[in-house]
């Protein structure tokens, strides 16, 4: 029988969270830094450790099978390849930066000028998109340092929290895309593989839906229930037992992470106590 073969990043802002989603769809193998492969111990799958930079060329040659790669990367090496699933980790933007004492406000303002950028094919897209020219200055990393020395008028990176554009006295002008780490595939693949990948998508989905749930209980007198009810939107209908202490009940149901907080302050309200909240491993709908 063969193995579905899966690249993640050997090492990097990918690594962690890759090995982590790895373990919580049941597939457990060495911490690979010493390693380039591993085997999983209870499903048909390889694990290779690879430079995330790398992965589009070895998912076109059919090398591996499937990756866990940043939505950037994929963009810029890879726009060929089909992703399957967005993984909801390592999320950020791909920008354009000048000094922010610079008039530039846009992407057009560069026409003519010098952009360093180590996501040459994206900048290239966008310009001719906008039907403009610039000058590109490939480097590979360090890249908001390059209009302090003078080596280009702005740049197009990697932007998080924002603090090394700060740090080195730049602001962004122009969000060229928003990424984070996607399940992309080969196009090679064959029946058995995309068999065992189709298991790995579901677990993968019953993960990334229990991470953005969570299950919560309260307790409420008997004659706020239809009010407290009405608030929750639960997975069918929330599950409403009796308390030990008459007249009272207890409510357990499963609420979107993002509702949250909104939902707890509408349920306080409404007369819910001793609510919980609880994470939620797995959820298969
Ligand atoms: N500051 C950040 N915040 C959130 N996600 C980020 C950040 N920087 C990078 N990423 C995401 O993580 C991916 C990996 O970034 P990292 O800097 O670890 O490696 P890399 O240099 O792109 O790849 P390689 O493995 O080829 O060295 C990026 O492609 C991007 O999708
Ligand atoms: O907006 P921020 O939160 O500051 O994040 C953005 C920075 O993070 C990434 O670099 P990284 O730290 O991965 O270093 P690298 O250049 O060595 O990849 C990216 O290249 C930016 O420089
Ligand atoms: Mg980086």
């Amino acid at each position: 029988m063969s193995n579905l073969r899966i690249a993640i990043q050997k090492a990097g802002r990918l690594h962690e969270e890759s090995m982590e989603l790895l373990k919580d769809i049941g597939i457990s193998i060495d911490n690979g830094k010493d390693q380039l492969k591993a085997s999983a111990r209870d499903f048909p799958v390889e694990v290779f450790y690879l430079r995330n930079g790398d992965i589009p060329q070895y998912l076109r040659d059919g090398v591996v099978d499937a990756a866990i790669i940043g939505e950037n990367i994929i963009i810029e090496k890879g726009n060929d390849l089909p992703f399957v699933e967005r993984l909801g980790f390592s999320k950020c933007k791909v920008s354009i930066a000048v000094p922010k004492e610079s008039d530039a406000s846009s992407l057009k303002d560069l026409a003519g000028k010098e952009i360093a950028t180590s996501y040459p094919e994206t900048v290239k897209r966008f310009l001719e998109a906008q039907g403009i020219s610039a000058k590109l200055h490939i480097i590979n990393g360090s890249v908001e340092i390059a209009p302090n020395i003078g080596l280009a008028d702005g740049i197009c990176d990697i932007v998080s929290s924002g603090s090394t554009l700060f740090k080195n006295g730049l602001k962004e002008i122009e969000v060229l895309l928003k990424s984070e780490a996607v399940l992309a595939i080969s196009p090679k693949m064959d029946d058995e593989r995309k068999a065992i990948l189709a298991k790995i998508q579901f677990r993968i989905q019953s993960v990334l839906k229990g991470r953005n749930s969570k299950y919560i209980l309260l307790n409420a007198p008997n004659d706020k229930l239809d009010d407290i009810i009405k608030i929750l939107p639960g997975m069918r209908s929330p599950t409403v037992l009796p308390l030990a202490e008459k007249g009272w009940s207890s409510v357990h149901t499963v609420i979107s992470k993002n509702q949250f907080w909104e939902i707890i302050d509408e349920l306080k309200s409404k007369g819910a106590e001793g609510i919980l909240v609880c994470p939620i491993e797995k959820m298969v709908l």
